[in-house]
């Protein structure tokens, strides 16, 4: 990855988001194929959180805090231990204890290293919740989406993991983690289970689905890594390709993606933009921020995504794809052609 200021930060948000797709991995295939949802819980605002959530927030946090021990770590981060330190949520806490401990444990093939030993529910609670950090315009601060793209997660569909840094109000390393982003782009539109799709082979060295895509602010690249699967075999090895946006630029042939759920944005307005702006190719609706990830590897040219109003988006749902678009080349603006701002405080 090169000499730069942030050489260790990236090292380490690219292994930890590794590892987090692992463990997203294992909870997806169990979910979808379960008949009970104990697994998921609604949160006030009905959006859902599941044990993958949780999970990913607390091993990233242990990760961080493990390996930047020198520093205070400052995480933002979507979840909190409110839900799951109910009386009636005994068996979901169960379930993240476990599932993180076995995450922890395979810190080694990622090239970290794992607790002496297995964590306690408290140790892991403290974990979730010392990701309250509100952010700002001073400072170094992590951003973490567990689960970006929940409601893709538990129907079996698109999701990502996406950590970023900023410091001084401006995002400087971005890693995102999709792990059913499949080897054909046209395969992004397919609407059935993604874990019905073939796997990779332990020998082959060809990869049929996931992928890490990660970026330094200023490097002028983006990267991305086949997953490592879950193979005891496996070691880690830096096996990156380089990845740009898409050179099209004329609109009948560019595709745009938006969100999937109608209440996520606003359908029939990208329409009429789309329309106006001589698009005339269906629309890609995919779930999560893996939106960003078919923008910075070219397989789409356009991301387009209008909340409805009074809708207060989250830095966490956009600093890890803004930052790889453009360093990958691309440009990423608010409605009114201004750069996002990641230096606002989170209430
Ligand atoms: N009302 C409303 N408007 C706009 N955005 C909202 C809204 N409610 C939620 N969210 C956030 O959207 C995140 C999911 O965005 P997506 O683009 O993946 O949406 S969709 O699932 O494809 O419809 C989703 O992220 P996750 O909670 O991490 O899944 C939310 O943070
Ligand atoms: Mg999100
Ligand atoms: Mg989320
Ligand atoms: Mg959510």
């Amino acid at each position: 990855m090169g000499e730069n200021n942030y050489a260790k930060e990236l090292d380490v948000a690219v292994r930890v988001v590794h590892m987090a797709c692992s463990l997203c991995q294992r909870v997806q295939e169990g979910l979808v194929s379960s008949t009970s949802n104990d697994h998921v819980k609604s949160k006030d605002d009905d959006s859902l959180v599941t044990v993958a959530d949780w999970s990913v927030q607390a091993t990233v946090s242990l990760m961080l805090s493990a390996s930047f021990s020198n520093q205070k770590v400052s995480i933002v981060a979507e979840e909190d231990v409110q839900t799951l330190s109910n009386s009636d949520s005994v068996g979901l806490l169960t379930a993240v204890v476990n599932t993180v401990n076995e995450c922890l444990a395979e810190a080694p093939k990622y090239g970290l290293q794992s607790p002496k030993e297995a964590l306690g529910t408290s140790q892991i609670l403290e974990a979730i919740s010392r990701c309250n950090s509100t952010g700002g315009r001073n400072g170094r601060h992590w951003v973490l989406d567990p689960v970006d793209g929940t409601l893709g997660f538990v129907r079996g569909d698109q999701y990502a993991v996406a950590l970023a840094l900023i410091e001084e109000g401006k995002v400087v390393i971005g890693v995102l983690g999709c792990p059913n982003y499949p080897r054909k782009k046209e395969w992004l539109n397919h609407h059935q289970s993604y874990q019905s799709m073939p796997k990779m082979s332990d020998t082959s060295d060809t990869w049929e689905k996931g992928c890490v895509l990660y970026a330094q602010r200023g490097s002028g690249e983006a990267w991305m890594q086949p997953l490592i699967h879950g193979n005891k075999k496996h070691t880690w090895s830096n096996s990156a390709q380089r990845v740009q946006v898409s050179a099209i630029d004329d609109p009948a042939l560019a595709t745009f993606c938006e969100p999937v759920e109608k209440a996520n944005t606003n359908h029939s307005f990208t329409a009429g933009v789309a329309h106006s702006m001589g698009l005339n190719k269906q629309p890609l609706r995919v779930h999560s921020m893996v939106k960003y990830a078919a923008i910075a590897r070219g397989d789409a040219e356009i991301f387009m995504k209008f909340a409805q109003s009074g809708y207060k988006e989250k830095i966490w749902d956009h600093a890890a794809g803004v930052i790889i678009v453009e360093e990958a080349g691309g440009v990423v603006t608010d409605a009114g052609g201004h750069p996002l701002d990641f230096s606002g405080v989170c209430t």
